[in-house]
């Protein structure tokens, strides 16, 4: 890859170690991502996709190593309202009683002050990431009466309400309808045309090459950063999964 100088870099992990008690997550990995970019995240289970995740998004501090987002801390990064995540859909707890547009509303909740009073700005940018997401007519339905590629395209209203410059998604293909893949697909575009940075850890191996501008490989380290074409040539896949995963229809 290019290396760019740093100010212009969203997100720079620099040879960060994350240990769980003994379990090595992390070892010194690399990953530096520009302004305007679709980066996506390849790697087997338990390669540490996640953990990279919460590195960025300053829930785990690395043993060593460093991450700036934005040329910043990550915690005042997430305070200021620049990074959005979209978890896992295992992560959420779908029977919790909020509807679709009360999820979308939690993105501007960093801009609403402690009193937490929508105002008028705020139900506006949540009526248009609705639309963008095309969920408009199902914006009053609790969360959890959705289908699986409806409840992410709720997830990613809530990242294009909150305005943020850097997004991250977990797995946000996984489960999900042809039609929700194309319209996600379609905003991160969108968001990264606008300037903003995509990382998305994804097992569909085949969309990539569509998806994403770069693509890393991550094993613990991060084995290979590059054009996606590149990336998945299969003496590379082999590296990371041990086998040729596009073969067998992805990991
Ligand atoms: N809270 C935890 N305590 C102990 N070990 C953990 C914890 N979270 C993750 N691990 C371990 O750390 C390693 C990396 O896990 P991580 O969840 O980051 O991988 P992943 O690539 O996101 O996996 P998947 O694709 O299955 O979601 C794995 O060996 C996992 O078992």
């Amino acid at each position: 890859m290019n290396t760019k100088p740093s100010d212009a870099l969203s997100i720079d992990v620099s040879a960060a170690t994350v240990h769980y008690g003994p379990v090595l997550a992390l070892d010194k990995a690399n990953l530096q991502l520009g302004r305007g970019r679709v980066c996506g995240l390849v790697g087997m289970n338990g390669s540490g996709k996640s953990t990279l995740f919460k590195t960025i998004m300053g829930q785990i501090k690395p043993d060593t190593g460093s991450v700036r987002i934005n040329g910043t801390d990550p915690l005042q990064a997430r305070k200021s309202g620049q990074l959005a995540y979209v978890p896992q859909s295992e992560a959420v707890d779908w029977n919790f009683p909020i509807s679709v547009r009360e999820v979308v509303m939690t993105g501007r909740y960093g801009q609403m002050g402690w009193t937490r009073r929508a105002k008028k700005k705020d139900h506006a940018a949540v009526d248009e990431a609705l639309a963008r997401v095309e969920l408009t007519s199902f914006a009053d339905r609790q969360i959890g009466q959705l289908s699986g590629g409806q409840k992410k395209r709720a997830f990613v209203a809530r990242c294009i309400a909150q305005g943020a410059s850097i997004m991250l998604l977990d797995e946000p293909f996984a489960g999900v309808d042809k039609r929700s893949e194309a319209t996600i697909t379609k905003l991160l575009r969108e968001v990264a045309d606008d300037g903003g940075s995509v990382l998305i850890s994804t097992h569909d191996l085949h969309a990539l090459p569509e998806l994403a501008d770069e693509a890393v490989l991550l094993m613990r380290k991060v084995l290979m950063h590059g054009h996606p074409d590149q990336v998945l040539q299969a003496e590379n896949l082999a590296l990371a999964f041990g086998l040729d995963p596009m073969k067998r229809g992805g990991e």
